[in-house]
């Protein structure tokens, strides 16, 4: 299909075979990223990896995602952070038992500790700390971090409109980018001077890394130290929104199909105990290209009943969610898919098990499964438009939930 968003071109490929043209086949064309506003604004001039343009800098990110922040000897040994966590908000949805809660605060800081341990080296965000941020406001800072680079903001699509900044977005963008430079020059600063008062200093996160990456006089491309800021940026808000999300729209698709609730408890009982011419398509250069996940994954063609919650599909098909099934791609695929996505999966099947074989879930003031709201809010993660409220019991033995 062809669109035209104000000034150019786009192409929306809404099969599968039109994904696999964009995305491995022809994918050398379409790896690039459109320069928008957000980029500029707030990853330090595209110095991050998610809007950096396709050349070198952006390759040695990548490298440096595979052999040094995302390699499987680094997750392994954040395990315990994880499971740390994980026992801490099994423990406090215990404490608040029988009161309607909303799930997505207690995931965000779920995923938000996870993270920031790992990437920072330790919360931040606990108050007792003398954090320079509250937890409050940093989840607020994300939120708007992730809502601004999501956003249709129309001086992209139209270049001579963009000094006008019709919907304030820009300005927002600017307010944002300061305060959080502040906090990352906080981090970095931090993160130097325990590294220079011991000789031979062992990297203990992923901060850490990055400032040794930054002192590597053979690095093909010098990281600089807002690329550092722009790198760690990126991890803290790839890693926190979108498992939350993840974690809470199945559990919404849970509460709305009790039959398949029952199974999977049922199951962790068991297992647990208790670019140009492309395909015959001429697509002009300059075009941006957009792969349609939404209509692929709707294609009843590929999918029986494919609006119906119906995890048990998956049970009868061989198929992945790590780009190389183009049936279904939500790490995307090909050269420019998530380098997260194994911490993603890591931390989204922990917590659902978890979270699903600890409680009873129940929807509140007898509420019933039909009359959950499913809406969306359009945007970089897709959250619900209304936070799932639901009321947690729990179903093991109490010392289980004990600090
Ligand atoms: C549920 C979890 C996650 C989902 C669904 C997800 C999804 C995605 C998707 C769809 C893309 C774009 C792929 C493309 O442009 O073709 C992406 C890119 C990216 N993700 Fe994730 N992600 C998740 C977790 C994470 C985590 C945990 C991190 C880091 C800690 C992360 C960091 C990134 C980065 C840096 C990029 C940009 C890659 C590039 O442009 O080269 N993501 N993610």
């Amino acid at each position: 299909m062809q669109l035209q968003f104000g000034s150019f071109p786009v192409a929306v490929g809404s099969s599968v075979e039109m994904a696999k043209v964009f995305l491995k086949t022809m994918d050398i064309n379409f790896v690039g990223r459109p320069k928008t506003a957000a980029g500029k604004y707030t990853t330090y001039n595209y110095s991050d990896i998610t809007w950096s343009p396709y050349g070198s800098y952006w390759r040695q990110a990548r490298r440096m995602c595979l052999m040094e922040l995302f390699s499987a000897k680094r997750l392994d040994s954040y395990e315990y952070i994880r499971a740390e966590e994980l026992h801490s908000i099994l423990h406090n949805l215990n404490k608040i038992s029988g009161k309607p809660i909303l799930l997505k605060d207690y995931l965000t800081t779920l995923s938000l500790n996870v993270i920031s341990r790992m990437v920072l080296g330790k919360r931040y965000l606990d108050e007792s700390e003398n954090s320079i941020v509250t937890p409050d406001e940093f989840k607020k800072v994300l939120d708007e971090l992730f809502l601004l680079n999501g956003v249709l903001n129309i001086g992209d699509s139209i270049p001579w409109l963009d000094f006008m900044d019709l919907q304030g977005y820009v300005k927002r963008m600017k307010v944002l980018s300061k305060k959080f430079d502040k906090f990352l020059e906080h981090v970095l600063d931090e993160h130097n001077a325990k590294r220079n008062a011991v000789e031979n200093y062992v990297a203990k996160d992923m901060v850490d890394v990055l400032l040794q990456l930054a002192d590597d006089p053979t690095l093909e491309i010098k990281l600089e130290r807002h690329g550092v800021k722009a790198f760690t940026q990126d991890m803290l808000a790839g890693g926190t929104e979108s498992s939350a999300v993840t974690v809470e729209w199945a559990i919404s698709e849970l509460l709305k199909k009790p039959k398949i609730f029952k199974k999977a408890t049922e199951e962790l009982d068991r297992v647990i105990g208790q670019n140009r011419w492309v395909a015959g398509y001429d697509i002009p250069k300059g075009t941006r290209v957009l792969v349609s996940v939404w209509t692929i994954g709707r294609d009843s063609t590929l999918w029986d009943e494919p609006e119906a919650f119906k995890p048990e599909r998956f049970l009868e098909k061989s198929i992945d969610v790590k780009g190389h099934d183009f049936e279904l791609l939500p790490f995307g695929a090909g050269r420019r898919m998530c380098p997260g996505y194994s911490l993603g999966l890591k931390v989204i099947q922990a917590s659902l098990a978890n979270l699903l074989h600890g409680f009873k879930w129940s929807l509140p003031d007898n509420m019933t499964p039909e009359e959950l709201n499913m809406e969306e809010i359009f945007g970089l993660s897709t959250p619900k438009k209304f936070p799932l409220s639901t009321v947690v019991e729990p179903r093991l033995p109490s010392k289980l939930y004990s600090v």
